[in-house]
């Protein structure tokens, strides 16, 4: 059985149709790409997964189970993570509470004992922040554990969100667009992230505009266009089909 299992999948905005009678299946462990023009539906693709929107129909199965319907927060405790195209950190606090939130989200916390700060809290916290700390260091950020997050450059804030969704401990961890934004020296740091990441047991989804990079990491391709999938298959099925390379990839991809 598929890890995520996708069927008939549609939503529309208005008259937009942005995602049409979508189907893929992702096995655990892959590291399987969306990629496609600019408003192709990859976002969301994304946004009906992780429990964002509600599709119009179709049927989305993790591990199995229906999960359409489910909120966003009961997601995050049955093993799905995201990051954002746009970042989504608070810029208040610092570097290391970001990912500590990860964490929060993931566990049960008991507002009264929060209040009356328990002892068994407070040792949990500490045990929170050291495991974010770590997180931090895995992602690449082992020197900014006590930065504020506001003195942190853009590509650290998008490995800094990789290691707060990291922290909900998922089985699927969805990145959109994870080198948007950086340096072709950043993306290959981002790049060997994503595959540690799968090789930690993670599955991987990704959207990606940086199609060396797709080629590179991914297992499975899904290539969306207005809303449809194209194709769906290996890298070098994709590269090889004559669709993809006329509406997106171009003569020399
Ligand atoms: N909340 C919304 N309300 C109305 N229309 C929307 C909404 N979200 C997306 N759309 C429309 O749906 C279509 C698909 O958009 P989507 O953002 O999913 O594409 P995308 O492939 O992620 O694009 P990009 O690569 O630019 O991020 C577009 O025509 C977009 O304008």
């Amino acid at each position: 059985m598929p890890l995520l299992q996708i069927s008939n999948l549609s939503k529309s905005f208005g008259g937009v149709h942005a995602v049409q009678d979508v189907q893929f299946s992702v096995p655990a462990g892959v590291i399987f790409s969306v990629i496609g023009p600019n408003g192709a539906g990859k976002t969301t693709l994304f946004n009906l997964i992780t429990g964002i929107y509600t599709p119009d129909t179709g049927s989305i199965r993790l591990d199995g189970a229906e999960i359409v319907g489910t909120p966003t927060s009961a997601l995050a405790a049955l093993g799905i993570a995201r990051t954002f195209q746009n970042l989504q950190i608070c810029m208040n606090m610092s570097a290391l509470e970001n990912v500590m939130v990860g964490a929060h989200l993931r566990l049960d916390r008991n507002p009264l004992k929060a209040a009356l700060r328990l002892p068994s809290l407070v040792s949990r916290d500490r045990e929170l922040a050291d495991e974010a700390a770590e997180l931090m260091a895995f992602v690449g950020l082992k020197d900014q554990v006590k930065a504020q997050s506001d003195s942190l450059a853009y590509g650290m804030l998008k490995r800094l969100e990789i290691a707060r969704a990291l922290a909900l401990k998922p089985k699927l961890i969805f990145l959109d667009e994870p080198a948007a934004g950086l340096n072709p020296r950043e993306t290959d740091d981002v790049a060997d992230l994503i595959r540690h990441i799968s090789e930690s047991g993670i599955t991987v989804v990704l959207v990606e505009h940086d199609m060396k990079m797709v080629m590179k990491l991914s297992d499975r391709i899904l290539v969306m266009d207005y809303g449809k999938t194209l194709i769906e298959g290996t890298p070098e099925e994709v590269r090889a089909n004559p669709e993809v390379i006329a509406a997106y990839l171009g003569a020399d991809a």
